[in-house]
């Protein structure tokens, strides 16, 4: 399947990684493109091997993977790139199917995804819906390259921005912990890399439990918390400095801004 990256950022690279890897994709079939980093494609033929498309050069996928507010300035490009039988996977946030399908006049299948950047590893939870796939051989590879990249649910549009908010934005959340984590146990009193590798172990040995125990988030905190023990005092910290509500506000903010993402492109659009 000839495939066409617009955009060769984070996003783009995880994806490339992640289905150059299991064989999705295959080298001498994918194409990138970005606006003006050439050192950045420099990098991507480096590690991957990844081709440069020619001018007027039509694809069998085309996926979007510039910024949301880039993607009016890019819908030249786009169409340069596309004929009657591509079909788009977009992973912009944000931007609904109707708004790319006008902006490009583009009648063909549309996936919207939102994967995340554990893509690179084959590990993403990815959510996509489907729009107008008359052909089921271009569905079936659209969804077998996503699902070579981690777990992949079909959704119905209107939930992405909160999908966004939980699993597109969800690995910051996680990392932003282990920051946290690791900087409190070394003004504590921890040399550095201890704390380092001890939070690491500490976060992917609780991501595998809660995959593989058959047990859920509530229960394993349960095990983990002793009766007037170190968690109960540590897990009644972050009750009582509001984490709770830091976490509905910070999923919460991460869905309005998704729908605001949207919004602003239709409303730059019709001003
Ligand atoms: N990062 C993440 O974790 C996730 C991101 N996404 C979505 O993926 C998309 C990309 O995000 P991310 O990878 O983080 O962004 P980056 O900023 O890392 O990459 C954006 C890329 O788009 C390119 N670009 C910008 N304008 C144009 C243009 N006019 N024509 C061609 N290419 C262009 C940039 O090129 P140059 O560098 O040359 O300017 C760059 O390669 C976003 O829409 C985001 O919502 C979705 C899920 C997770
Ligand atoms: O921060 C963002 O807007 C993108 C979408 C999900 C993850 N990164």
């Amino acid at each position: 399947m000839n495939t066409l990256f617009i955009g060769a950022g984070s996003m783009a690279c995880a994806l490339m990684r992640g289905a150059l890897k299991s064989g999705a994709l295959k080298k001498e079939e994918t194409y990138a493109l970005n606006r003006s980093n050439d050192m950045r494609m420099k990098e991507l033929d480096e590690w991957f091997g990844v081709l440069r498309p020619g001018g007027g050069q039509s694809f069998d996928l085309v996926v979007l993977a510039m910024k949301p507010k880039d993607f009016d300035e890019a819908a030249d490009v786009i169409r340069n790139h596309l004929s009657s039988k591509t079909v788009i996977l977009s992973v912009l946030a944000g931007i609904p199917v109707s708004y790319i399908r006008e902006k490009l006049g583009f009648q063909g299948g549309i996936a919207r995804a939102m994967p995340n950047t554990s893509a690179a590893l084959g590990k993403s939870a990815t959510a996509v819906t489907l729009d107008r796939f008359d052909d089921r051989v271009m569905e079936e590879a659209v969804v077998h390259l996503l699902d070579s990249v981690g777990l992949t649910v079909e959704v119905e549009e209107h939930q992405l921005d909160l999908i966004t908010a939980l699993s597109g934005s969800g690995p910051a959340y996680i990392y932003y912990m282990a920051e946290m984590m690791q900087a409190t146990a070394v003004e504590l009193g921890l040399p550095s890399e201890l704390a380092r590798d001890l939070t690491i172990r500490t976060i992917t040995g609780a991501g595998a439990m809660l995959e593989e125990s058959g047990l859920d988030a509530e229960e394993l905190r349960k095990n983990v918390t002793s009766p007037g023990g170190t968690t109960e005092a540590g897990i009644e910290a972050l009750k009582a400095h509001g984490v709770e509500h830091a976490m509905f506000e910070c999923i919460s903010s991460a869905r309005n801004r998704s729908e605001e993402l949207g919004r602003q492109l239709i409303k730059t659009e019709k001003d």
